[in-house]
């Protein structure tokens, strides 16, 4: 193990996560960040990555070269959006850096790119990186294990800010994940997405979703079994950031001395049950 502070790289730098996660990385011992990158053509780029995020000028400009970025660092910090995560897996894999993957809304197409770049790279990748949601997933699974399809519904509810693209979550995601893990189930047969119009009874044994999006809810998750007469609700609410970036960094450092491969925030936690 290495006493060197890890040189981290933050991209999306100028994104809400990016400030987040530069702020982070400031606050903890151990890190320390070696680039910042933005979108080519970003208005951002050649700025001052730390009077962006907020914390007064640290002399790192947001670049827009990815490569040069990942050459001397350790680990890259990403919650940008999916072309971007595939294209910066295949880029920290050739670098041998650590990749940690915030970014939601990946397809399988996508999924299965950054599942092939992990045999070369450590990747940990979550739909959320906080450690209340993760913990929440293991009493979903458990709920989902101990109560009989037949007489209990699982519906997924989120709510996050306007400005979201994706949905559901990549949290909702994880939680219906747990649920139908718990139920010995495939959730990509079971769940039900969208209800519109005359619907018809709800299906038995089927995971719903449900998605509401407005103002600056930061993210709202609530994962509710309904039995006759009675309901189990469990809620996640996120108050800040600053939980997913932790989580982030945390979860570099973990990494740092693990063999390839593709981790989850349940390894870093150690809340893994497999
Ligand atoms: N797993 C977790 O715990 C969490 C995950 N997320 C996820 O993280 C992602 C980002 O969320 P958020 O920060 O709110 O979104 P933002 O849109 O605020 O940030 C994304 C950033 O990525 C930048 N970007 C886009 N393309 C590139 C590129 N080619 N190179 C470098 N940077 C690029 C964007 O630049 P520009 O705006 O100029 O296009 C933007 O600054 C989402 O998928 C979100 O769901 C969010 C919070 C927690
Ligand atoms: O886009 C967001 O903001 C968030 N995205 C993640 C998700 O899709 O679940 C995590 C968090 O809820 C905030």
């Amino acid at each position: 193990m290495s006493d060197a502070a890890m040189k981290l790289v933050v991209v999306g730098a100028a994104g809400r996560m990016g400030q987040a996660l530069i702020r982070m990385v400031h606050e903890i011992e151990g890190v320390v960040l070696h680039a910042a990158v933005g979108r080519p053509g970003s208005p951002f780029i050649g700025k001052d990555a730390g009077e962006i995020a907020g914390l007064g000028p640290n002399g790192i400009l947001i670049g827009d070269d990815p490569l040069a970025a990942f050459l001397h660092a350790d680990g890259v910090l990403d919650f940008t959006t999916p072309a971007t995560t595939n294209e910066f897996a295949a880029l920290a894999a050739q670098a041998r850096i650590v990749h940690i993957i915030g970014t939601t809304g990946c397809s399988v197409e996508d999924e299965r790119k950054i599942s092939a770049a992990s045999r070369h790279a450590r990747i940990v990748k979550s739909g959320n990186m906080g450690l209340g949601v993760n913990l929440l997933s293991v009493l979903v699974e458990q709920a989902a294990r101990a109560l009989d399809p037949a007489d209990w519904d699982i519906e997924v509810l989120e709510m996050h800010h306007k400005r979201k693209v994706d949905a559901p979550s990549g949290t909702a995601l994880l939680l219906g994940e747990a649920a139908a893990k718990g139920r010995g189930i495939d959730l990509s047969t079971h769940s039900v997405r969208v209800r519109d119009g005359h619907t018809g009874p709800r299906e038995a044994g089927t995971i719903g979703f449900a998605t509401l999006r407005g103002g600056s809810v930061i993210g709202e998750h609530s994962v509710i079994f309904a039995g006759e007469g009675e309901r189990v609700s469990m809620a996640h609410s996120a108050g800040d950031r600053s939980i997913f970036a932790r989580g982030a960094v945390k979860a570099a450092l973990w990494a740092r001395d693990r063999k390839p491969g593709l981790y989850s925030m349940l390894d870093v936690l150690g809340l893994s049950q497999n």
